[in-house]
């Protein structure tokens, strides 16, 4: 995806303030905590706080805040040289597929993979002949559009994909789509939904990112962050 010539330029103008470490709000936020504190950051203490307004945090370190945003929004931030250095969720990266964006490390938080799923019903009965190679196209709801796309082009299949940015679960049901493609972690969702999972995409982690840029141009005050965090992970 092509950033516009300003965007990249953004992040080496910003060189005087301190940096931004983009994170996403919700659950990977929460596994998150122990992983800062370990990498020596210190937000200001309600940057947990998802009542709060506030969106942009302090920490005990002068040269970096912190930015509360969705999980899909932090690689946007980052890609764009908005914020320097985020935490997103390696699902969020294949559906970018940003250039802009490096991702060093893998934190080995918010474990879960994306996949296929279809109704009980219906993978039952083609158990065995339902092969995907046969089809020309098929309807797929997903969050994850491009991901879908790119997954049935690989094996010759057209998707048309209905893009929600929830309850994917009930699209077969409702007509909507016959697969979708969604995040599994536990697999209870897809039960009460009375789907199964068919295929593993990818196995999904958080990631470390910073923006290319950004690296080119403050290599040692971002190549310190992610130094950071690889001991925080060897600790
Ligand atoms: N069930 C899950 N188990 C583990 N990790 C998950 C799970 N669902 C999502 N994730 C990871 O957490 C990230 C954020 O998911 P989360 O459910 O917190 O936000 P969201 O509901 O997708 O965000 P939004 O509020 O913008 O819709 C995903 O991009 C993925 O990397
Ligand atoms: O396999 P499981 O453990 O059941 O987890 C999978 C569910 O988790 C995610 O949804 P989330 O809880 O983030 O809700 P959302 O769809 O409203 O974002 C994902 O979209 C699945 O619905």
């Amino acid at each position: 995806m092509d950033l516009p010539m300003s965007a990249a330029a953004t992040a080496a103008e910003a060189e005087t303030g301190p940096l931004i470490l983009a994170l996403p709000k919700g659950r990977i936020l929460a596994e998150l905590g122990p992983l800062l504190g370990r990498a020596g950051i210190h937000p200001a203490a309600d940057y947990t706080d998802e009542d709060s307004r506030r969106l942009r945090f302090e920490t005990s370190d002068p040269r970096l805040d912190v930015v509360r945003v969705r999980p899909f929004d932090v690689a946007t931030f980052v890609a764009h040289g908005a914020a320097h250095i985020g935490v997103c969720g390696a699902d969020v990266l294949m559906e970018f597929d940003y250039p802009e964006i490096y991702a060093p490390l893998d934190l080995g938080i918010g474990q879960c993979r994306i996949s296929v799923a279809e109704p009980v019903a219906t993978a039952g009965a083609t158990a065995g002949r339902d092969d995907p190679s046969r089809w020309s196209r098929i309807a797929v709801a997903s969050k994850y559009p491009n991901v879908a796309q790119r997954h049935y082009a690989a094996r010759g299949v057209q998707a048309e994909v209905v893009h929600l940015n929830g309850a994917m679960e009930l699209a077969p049901s409702l007509g909507l789509a016959r697969v979708i493609v969604d995040l599994v972690q536990t697999g209870s969702t897809l039960k009460a939904n009375g789907l199964v999972e068919t295929e593993v995409i990818a196995k999904v982690t958080s990631r470390l990112i910073v923006n290319r840029t950004a690296l080119k141009t403050m290599p040692e005050a971002i190549g310190a962050w992610i130094a950071k965090f690889r001991a925080a992970l060897a600790a």
